[in-house]
C-alpha cells in the first residue's frame, strides 16, 4: 500500500525547504573524502528500508524505530541521510500495518520527500522482500507509474541512522559492478562454537571473519532474484541477505569496511548512544549575534577564547543582514548579545527570520539572550528586559520549537573575575545548545 506519492525532485532543489544537511553535517570522522561534485550516479539508485520489527531487545513497548530523539523519531533521522542525497531516487520504508498511520504523520510532519511506505512481514527478510517488490512494481494505488525500476536497490535497517554518502556512493558503485556489495566491520570478540551441552565446541579465528553490517547495495535483478528463489527457512530464519544473493543467484559481494557509526541500534543502552551522537552533531556551531555593540564585540571574543576548548565553532556577527542572513538557513544555533537596557524587539526579530526560514522542522533550534550588565544595576528586573517578558517570549516560540535561554552576565574590572565569568558564560551556553532541554526554556542562569 502506498502511502505517500513518490516526489522525484531533489530537496537540493526546493527553495522552500531548509538546508538540513542530516546529522553529520560535515561528516562525522572529519570531513568528507570526496567532493559531491565528483560523485555522478548515471543510473537508478533506490533504497529499502525495513521498519517493521517490534524491537523485542530493547525490552521497550515502542519499536525502536519509533523511539524519539529531541522529539524526532529515529526512523526520520535514517530517512533524512538518505533523503539528502541527491542520486537517491525513492525511498521505501517497510512498516507493520498498526503502524502505517504514525509513518505516514511522521512523513508529513517533518516533510520527507522520496518516500513510500509498504506493509513489513512477520520477519526482516519478509519485510525487505516486500519494499524490493514494491520497487518493482513502481504503481501507485491507482495503478499509475510512479517510477523507473532501480538499477540498484540499497537496503539499509531503519535503526543505522548515522550512514554518510561518501559510504552509500560506495557501495551502490560496489554494487552495479559486482552485482551485490556491502559493509562489514571487524568483530568485536572472537565467534565461538558451543556443544547442545554448553560446552565450547571450537571457536573461530578472530582475524578471518568480519561483522556483516548495513548497508548492502544489489542490482535490482539479482535482489528479485534471490527472494523469488529462497526457501519458507530463508524467509524465516535467514539474516543475510548477501548470503541469498551468492547462494541464489552465484553472487560474490564485494565487501567495503564501514565506519563504526554503521552501527545498528539493537538495545536500550543504544538509544541513548544514538542521542548522544545526534545531540553531539547538532552543537557544534553557534553564532553570536552582537548588535556592533563594542562591549558585545569584546564578549564575543573573549566567548571564542573560552568555547575553543569546548570544540565549538563559533563566529561572531553583527546582525544577520546581507551576506550574514546565510547563519539563518544552515545549522547554527543562536547567542544574542543585548547591554544593559537593551529591549527584546531584536530578539524577536530574529526568531520571526528563524521561523520564517523552516530552521526549526526537523530539531529544536536554539537561541540564548546573553545579557551583559555594565552598571551596578540592583534587581534583575533592571538588568535586562523584564523576566516575564522573556518567559512569555520564550513559551511563544517554544510553540514554534525554538527553545530560548537567557544567561546573566555581570561586567567585572577584574580580569580575573571576567575570565571566570566568560568562561561560565561559556560552559552554560555550550550546555544549553548540547542538551536542548526543553524544562529550561525561558529560565535566566547568573554565570
Ligand atoms: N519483521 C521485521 C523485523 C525486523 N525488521 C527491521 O529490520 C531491522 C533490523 O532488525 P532488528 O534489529 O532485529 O529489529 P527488530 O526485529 O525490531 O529487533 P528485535 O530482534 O530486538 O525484536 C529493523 O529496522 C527492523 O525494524 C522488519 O522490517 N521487519
Ligand atoms: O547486519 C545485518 C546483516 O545483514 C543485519 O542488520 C542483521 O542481520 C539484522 O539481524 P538481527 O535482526 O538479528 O539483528
Amino acid at each position: 500500500m502506498e502511502m505517500n506519492p513518490i516526489n522525484k525532485q531533489s530537496d537540493d532543489c526546493d527553495p522552500d525547504r531548509p538546508a538540513h544537511p542530516g546529522v553529520f553535517p560535515s561528516g562525522e570522522a572529519g570531513k568528507s573524502e570526496r567532493n559531491p561534485a565528483e560523485r555522478r550516479v548515471d543510473f537508478p539508485v533506490s533504497v529499502v528500508l525495513p521498519a517493521g520489527g517490534t524491537g523485542e531487545r530493547t525490552g521497550l513497548q515502542t519499536p525502536k524505530q519509533f523511539c524519539s530523539f529531541l522529539g524526532r523519531q529515529l526512523i526520520s533521522y535514517t530517512i533524512q541521510a538518505f533523503e539528502r542525497v541527491s542520486w537517491i531516487q525513492t525511498i521505501v520504508v517497510v512498516v507493520a500495518k498498526e503502524n502505517t498511520d504514525l509513518m505516514t504523520d511522521i512523513i508529513q510532519r517533518f516533510q520527507h520527500r522520496k518516500v513510500r511506505v509498504v506493509p513489513g512481514g512477520s520477519t526482516r527478510h519478509r519485510s525487505i522482500c516486500n519494499g524490493v517488490l514494491a520497487l518493482g512494481s513502481g504503481q501507485d494505488e491507482e495503478g499509475g507509474s510512479t517510477a523507473e525500476r532501480p538499477k540498484v536497490v540499497i537496503i539499509h535497517d531503519a535503526v543505522r541512522p548515522f550512514v554518510e554518502e561518501d559510504f552509500l556512493y560506495k557501495i551502490a558503485m560496489a554494487a552495479k559492478e559486482q552485482g551485490a556489495a556491502g559493509a562489514i566491520r571487524p568483530l568485536v570478540s572472537t565467534v565461538i562454537a558451543t556443544t547442545s551441552e554448553g560446552y565450547l565446541d571450537h571457536s573461530l579465528e578472530r582475524a578471518k571473519y568480519r561483522a556483516s553490517e548495513m548497508p548492502q547495495g544489489f542490482t535490482y535483478d539479482v535482489i528479485h532474484q534471490a527472494y523469488q528463489s529462497c526457501t519458507e527457512s530463508d524467509f524465516e530464519f535467514g539474516t543475510e541477505c548477501l548470503h541469498l544473493a551468492l547462494q541464489y543467484c552465484g553472487t560474490n559481494a564485494k565487501l567495503i569496511e564501514g565506519p563504526p557509526t554503521l552501527w545498528k541500534v539493537t538495545y536500550k543502552r543504544d538509544l541513548a548512544a544514538a542521542e548522544s551522537i545526534i545531540k553531539e552533531a547538532l552543537s557544534r556551531t553557534a553564532c553570536v549575534i552582537t548588535g556592533g555593540s563594542a562591549q558585545a564585540v569584546t564578549l564575543a571574543e573573549a566567548l571564542q577564547k573560552a568555547v575553543g576548548a569546548l570544540e565549538m565553532e563559533l563566529d561572531a556577527i553583527p546582525d544577520l543582514m546581507g551576506d550574514n542572513a546565510r547563519y539563518l538557513v544552515t545549522e547554527w544555533n543562536f547567542i544574542h548579545v543585548s547591554i544593559s537596557g537593551s529591549c527584546l524587539s531584536e530578539v524577536e526579530a530574529l526568531l520571526t527570520a528563524l521561523e520564517a526560514a523552516n530552521r526549526a522542522i526537523l530539531h529544536p533550534l536554539v537561541v540564548i539572550l546573553v545579557h551583559l550588565s555594565t552598571s551596578d544595576e540592583l534587581s534583575i528586573s533592571g538588568r535586562m528586559a523584564e523576566p516575564a517578558a522573556i518567559t512569555d517570549l520564550a513559551s511563544a516560540a517554544k510553540l514554534r520549537n525554538i527553545f530560548v535561554y537567557g544567561v546573566l552576565l555581570q561586567q567585572s574590572k577584574d580580569t580575573d573575575c571576567w575570565e571566570r565569568s566568560v568562561l561560565r558564560v561559556a560552559e552554560i551556553t555550550s550546555a544549553l545548545i548540547r542538551e536542548r532541554s526543553s524544562a529550561l526554556v525561558g529560565q535566566l542562569l547568573q554565570a
